[in-house]
């Protein structure tokens, strides 16, 4: 088994951005939410943290089945965007997996994976009508979901997730039963996030975790229902949201996940959300693994092109302990010119910072709290 296996698993999640209900309040910056579950507190991995739908890939996410789904007139070909040249690609991407035989292009598996997952954590369903796969496109704008008629009665749908949570290779006979295919084309690479060392969950668990993003623009945000297991809350919240409930110490989310929603906080609307993130989704992304610098009074996770990022970070674990410093967070903001780094101040006074270049296109993320005051180093900020 290769490193990239035994060290880490490998997950997709998916930013869902909903809009287009008219029911956000006119006082909102923001004209659409984002879906957020809380995980059980029996987790081995980020207990009660709220974190975006997604999970582990499974073998059946990778099955050539896939291949020979509807449409009628053929093979469904899972025709994705190209990737410009030159694009970032992030290793489990880029990876050869001998032991699954003809398997799908891990493009298509991971993508699979998060949509298998939104619908067994928040029982929302990202699918497409098989005959209209021609015809999508991500130029026309955010995705729609099926029309409810298109959906069997909801104790059916119950039944399914149910069987679907129990094995991911049923999600290939629903999809087959409803004449649909996972909508791969809304899902938009947006970034790649690798568990840092030091953060395992119990059982030492770390994932490599692919994050798209999917728009969805009509009707406003769909119901979405938790599973009283995995997940016992579901909320759409905007970008603002979610970071205010952050900092008040309602909710904890992870620091990914946290970097993500400040980068949301760039878009106002929906339609400019979904525009950047499908265009520039041809530039691929690069993994990122935090790397941890304990600090006297706190933490910061540094980023690859922070001047304190190490040339060949230890991605195993096997060579070093943490990185550990006896001077005050303010100290190595001061000393450093060079800023990605998420500063992490105690469990809710996190803030991210950020002054060089984004590569592949990306946007850096807003810094949102101009209460805390001491961002005076970061270059991106309200
Ligand atoms: C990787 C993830 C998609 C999470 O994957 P999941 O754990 O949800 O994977 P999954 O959905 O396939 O797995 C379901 C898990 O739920 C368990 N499960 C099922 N039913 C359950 C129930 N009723 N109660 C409790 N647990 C239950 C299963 O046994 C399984 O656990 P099991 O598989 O264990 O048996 C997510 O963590 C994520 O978005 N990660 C992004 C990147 C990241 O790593 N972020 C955090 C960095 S750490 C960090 O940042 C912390 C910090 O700095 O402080
Ligand atoms: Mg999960």
């Amino acid at each position: 088994m290769s490193s990239r296996v035994r060290h880490w698993r490998e997950a997709a999640t998916v930013l869902l951005a909903a809009g287009g209900g008219g029911g956000g309040s006119s006082s909102s910056r923001f004209d659409y939410k984002v879906l957020l579950l809380r995980r059980s507190p029996r987790s081995a991995f980020l207990p009660s943290a709220h974190v975006f739908p997604g999970g582990v890939v499974d073998a059946a996410d990778f099955s050539a089945d896939w291949l020979h789904l509807l449409p009628p007139e053929g093979p469904l070909p899972l025709l994705l965007p190209p990737l410009r040249a030159g694009a970032g690609r992030a290793p489990l991407f880029a990876a050869e997996r001998p032991e699954l035989g003809t398997a799908l292009p891990a493009d298509v598996a991971f993508r699979i994976c998060a949509i298998r997952e939104t619908f067994e954590e928040a029982g929302v369903l990202l699918l497409v009508e098989a005959g209209e796969v021609a015809s999508t496109s991500s130029a026309q704008g955010p995705a729609r979901l099926l029309a409810p008629e298109r959906l069997p009665p909801g104790p059916e749908l119950a039944e399914w997730r149910r069987r679907v949570q129990r094995q991911p290779a049923a999600f290939l006979q629903l999809c087959r039963h409803l004449s649909c295919v996972p909508n791969l084309w809304a899902l938009h690479e947006w970034s790649n996030w690798l568990t840092p060392v030091g953060r395992a969950g119990r059982g030492g668990r770390r994932y490599d975790t692919a994050f798209y993003l999917c728009c969805l623009g009509h009707g406003g945000p769909p119901e979405a229902s938790h599973d009283r297991g995995e997940v016992t809350a579901c909320q759409w919240s905007s970008p603002l949201e979610a970071i205010e409930l952050f900092k008040s110490q309602d909710i904890w989310i992870a620091p990914p996940q946290f970097y993500e929603l400040c980068r949301l906080y760039n878009f106002s609307s929906l339609h400019d959300l979904h525009r950047f993130g499908s265009e520039r989704a041809v530039e691929g992304c690069e993994r990122w693994m935090p790397v941890i610098l304990v600090a006297s009074d706190g933490h910061i996770q540094l980023l690859p092109g922070d001047e304190l990022y190490p040339d060949d970070p230890d991605l195993t674990g096997e060579r070093k302990p943490i990185l550990t410093s006896n001077k005050k967070i303010e100290d190595l903001m001061k000393e450093a010119r060079k800023l990605h780094r998420i500063v992490a101040r105690d469990l809710h006074n996190v803030t991210v910072c950020v002054n060089i270049q984004p590569k592949y296109k990306h946007v850096n993320p807003l810094v949102v709290d101009s209460k805390v005051g001491n961002n005076a180093d970061c270059n991106s900020r309200l």
